[in-house]
């Protein structure tokens, strides 16, 4: 635990980061991928076995929180950790974005976000103002600022208006944000994949400071090269001693080629939601549950894998927990992907330290060309 949040840069090795950012709930080594607790559950996965996969963070939504059960609810009942049973750190997304994927009708105006909830109809409002508070109800390690995302594609102008609306937003959100020893308040850089609006949005929030820098707008069907290239003319513009995490992302290639582009932290429903959908990931890329080549199979998933569900059962056997549609399967799929993921990580993370991050990417695309 400690008492100030800070961003330890431990390495580098080209614009790869190695670093760890110190939090009230623990500290977080990083590149770090973050699990999606949208609901305060980690869907298929207790808690300690999430914890058991190596994950240092989770985050939960805004969104779906302050619909069901409430703020004031998991307040009273003492916090997010409290209420799932999680005391690592948690960021919470700040409901910007699941409004605009999620809910019916919605109206942005200066002051917020008007909308309808996706379970019961009823009409909610939220502000930079109501969503930091929410967030701070939930006890959240890490705040994020609330902000307007523009459905991509969309004409430069359109980016321009969500881009300096999100930067008053982020004003906002900061001056409602409590300050407390330990937690801490990431703004949001948006700009679509305009150079100049994601120099412009870095710029006005470096201005209004905040605790580390988040890339939004990204992630949201625009492609892996355009995502990279993005990358490449804002990350170097972003401050060096603050955490920089990619919001929504990814795929494990869409992770390398991240980090390799100073990325520090990750979240996405990939592998949590792909264990669902009898979706594996793999060091020789995904495998499909589904088909009927794995029905005698009796190799693990992955060989070289040392997570429960590679440890004790065979693909054979997970082929028929995914046709008869057994929870078992989601909870071994679930955990493979998630242990998958954080080995990668890890895997990365080490490469950092050694400065062989190169030979790190040349042989994580070798294995998958192998396949
Ligand atoms: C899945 N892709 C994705 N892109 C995102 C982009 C943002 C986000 C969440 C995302 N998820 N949350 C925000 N508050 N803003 C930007």
């Amino acid at each position: 635990m400690t008492d100030t949040f800070k961003f330890e840069l431990l390495g580098t090795d080209g614009k790869a980061r190695r670093g760890r950012v110190h939090t009230a709930h623990g500290a977080i080594n990083t590149p770090a991928f973050m699990p999606v607790g949208t609901a305060a559950t980690v869907k298929a996965m207790m808690p300690e076995s999430v914890a058991e996969t190596g994950a240092e963070i989770l985050l939960g939504n805004t969104y779906h929180l302050m619909l069901r059960p409430g703020a004031e609810r998991i307040e009273k009942l003492g916090g997010l950790h409290k209420f799932m049973n999680w005391d690592k750190p948690i960021l919470t997304d700040s409901g910007g974005f699941q409004v605009m994927s999620l809910a019916q009708l919605r109206k942005i105006t200066e002051d917020g976000v008007r909308f309808r909830s996706h379970i019961d109809g009823a009409y909610y409002d939220l502000t930079p103002e109501s969503s930091t508070e929410i967030q701070r109800q939930l006890d959240a390690d890490i705040t994020m600022c609330f902000d307007e995302c523009p459905a991509l594609p969309a004409p430069k102008e359109r980016v321009n208006e969500a881009m300096q609306l999100s930067m008053r937003w982020a004003r906002r959100s900061r001056e409602a944000f409590t300050h407390r020893p330990g937690y801490g308040q990431f703004g949001i850089v948006q700009g679509g994949t305009e150079k100049d609006l994601r120099e412009e949005s870095v710029e006005k929030l470096t201005e209004i400071g905040f605790e580390g820098y988040a890339i939004g707008g990204l992630a949201v069907g625009e492609g892996q090269e355009l995502m990279f290239s993005t990358l490449d003319f804002t990350t170097p513009v972003m401050p060096t001693d603050k955490p920089r995490y990619l919001m929504g992302v990814g795929k494990p290639d869409d992770l390398v080629g991240a980090v390799a582009r100073g990325v520090d932290m990750f979240d996405c429903v990939l592998p949590s939601r792909s264990g669902r959908t009898a979706e594996a990931w793999t060091r020789r890329g995904s495998v499909n549950l589904r088909n009927a080549r794995h029905k005698d199979d009796p190799r693990p998933l992955d060989e070289n894998c040392t997570c429960p569900c590679c440890k004790n059962y065979s693909r054979a056997y997970l082929y028929h927990l995914t046709k008869t549609k057994e929870i078992l399967g989601l909870m071994l799929l679930t955990w493979h992907n998630l242990h998958y993921y954080q080995e990668l990580m890890a895997g990365m993370r080490t490469a950092i330290e050694e400065e062989t991050f190169d030979k790190f990417v040349v042989d994580f695309h070798a294995l998958r060309e192998q396949g």
